[in-house]
């Protein structure tokens, strides 16, 4: 328009123009100035190409959405990332050509995100040798809640010394939702373990699988046996003096039994609510009313019912139907279910008295007749 006026004026006033003609050719003069200033197709073109970008993106499913959002983004709306959306760029990377502000705070590995973290048990089982503890870990790791250490860490009696960290290490990742667990039996008669477990945390919930004593001595003295054939007999080693019926009560397999007096130890460092214990005879005949009352202890959904176990007669045991790791049946290894060495019947009557004033106050402390005579 300005460069209009100056023209206008130029002309010499002799002319005489009409003002509509003077008019006209102030608009053709506007427009001649206004195509220097912008060249032609500009804005035609930038708008075509945001256009573009947004429908090249396929839009099913949310992460595709999510992308297709990204891809749209005008310069305008690039800010730093929260941690949520730096992961998702990490799992989908901008479309070239799209600007993204990147954010230098590191995000969680994409591992972390599938797997979970490794943390220190919730819940461990504590004991008792030869008392079922294998039986209780497996069954119980099938309930989705529950990710366990397979194998006895030892932590707590053996290896102490090398840390928390090194304990962490060991277990499985679990997701926020889930319970860590572990199963170490000799914990139940260590004497510093109660301590150092209500060190580590004296919410951790403690499982106990407790069986007949004798049966339990003889189970482990079959065990021995088997990797110690020239063991001596089981008589010498459970009586000081068997005609006296004096009990050797240094022998671990007969020291494990005394359960009252372990559990004493326990009870200085935890409620006892915070320990349960599992009748090693019942879960044999009623699996899945003892792990019922397993999760219910553990604040779990009754997820593991009759429905995951089988009867297996050739083992004579209890098997899963579909264990954690495999979706076969499965009965629990050689090692479980071992048939007994024969020990004579006054043996095993002498060790009945040896244990009845023990398991009765056992009885009367956890407040269960588990009735071993
Ligand atoms: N379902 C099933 N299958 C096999 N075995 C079963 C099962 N349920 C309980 N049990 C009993 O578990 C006993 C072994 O106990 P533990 O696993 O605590 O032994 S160990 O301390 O870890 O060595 C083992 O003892 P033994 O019979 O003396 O071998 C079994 O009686």
């Amino acid at each position: 328009m300005a460069c209009a006026l100056l023209f206008s004026r130029l002309l010499p006033i002799s002319h005489r123009l009409t003002r509509t003609s003077v008019c006209v050719f102030s608009l053709f003069l506007s427009y001649v100035c206004y195509c220097l200033l912008f060249p032609a197709g500009t804005i035609i073109q930038r708008s075509v190409d945001v256009t573009l970008s947004c429908q090249r993106v396929p839009t099913q499913g949310a992460k595709m959405r999510i992308r297709k959002s990204l891809s749209c983004v005008s310069p305008s709306d690039v800010r730093p990332t929260t941690g949520e959306e730096a992961r998702l760029k990490g799992a989908q990377s901008p479309p070239s050509g799209v600007q993204v502000a990147r954010n230098d705070t590191p995000s969680p590995p994409m591992s972390n995100l599938k797997f979970g973290n490794k943390k220190l048990p919730n819940a461990i089982i504590v004991g008792v040798k030869k008392g079922g503890t294998r039986a209780v870990l497996e069954f119980i790791r099938i309930h989705p809640d529950v990710r366990a250490a397979g194998t006895e860490t030892h932590f707590f009696d053996r290896n102490y010394d090398r840390g928390l960290e090194w304990y962490r290490a060991l277990m499985p990742r679990t997701l926020e939702s889930q319970i860590t667990m572990e199963k170490t039996p000799s914990y139940f008669v260590t004497k510093d373990t109660p301590h150092r477990i209500s060190a580590m945390s004296r919410d951790t919930k403690l499982i106990v699988v407790v069986r007949d004593p004798v049966t339990r001595a003889i189970s482990d003295y079959t065990q021995t046996l088997s990797k110690t054939p020239d063991l001596p007999s089981f008589q010498e080693l459970a009586f000081r003096n068997q005609s006296l019926g004096i009990v050797d009560t240094s022998w671990n397999a007969i020291r494990i039994g005394l359960y009252v007096l372990h559990l004493e130890n326990w009870l200085r460092y935890f409620p006892q609510a915070q320990i349960h214990f599992v009748s090693g005879e019942r879960l044999i005949t009623d699996p899945a009313g003892e792990l019922a009352r397993v999760q219910d202890f553990l604040g779990l959904k009754r997820i593991v019912t009759d429905k995951h176990f089988y009867f297996n007669r050739t083992k004579g045991f209890p098997c899963l139907k579909k264990p954690e790791s495999s979706g076969s049946p499965r009965c629990l290894g050689k090692s479980k279910g071992r048939t007994h060495v024969q020990i004579d019947r006054d043996a095993i009557e002498q060790l009945r008295d040896f244990y009845r004033p023990f398991n009765v106050r056992f009885y009367e402390t956890v407040g269960h007749d588990f009735k071993w005579e």
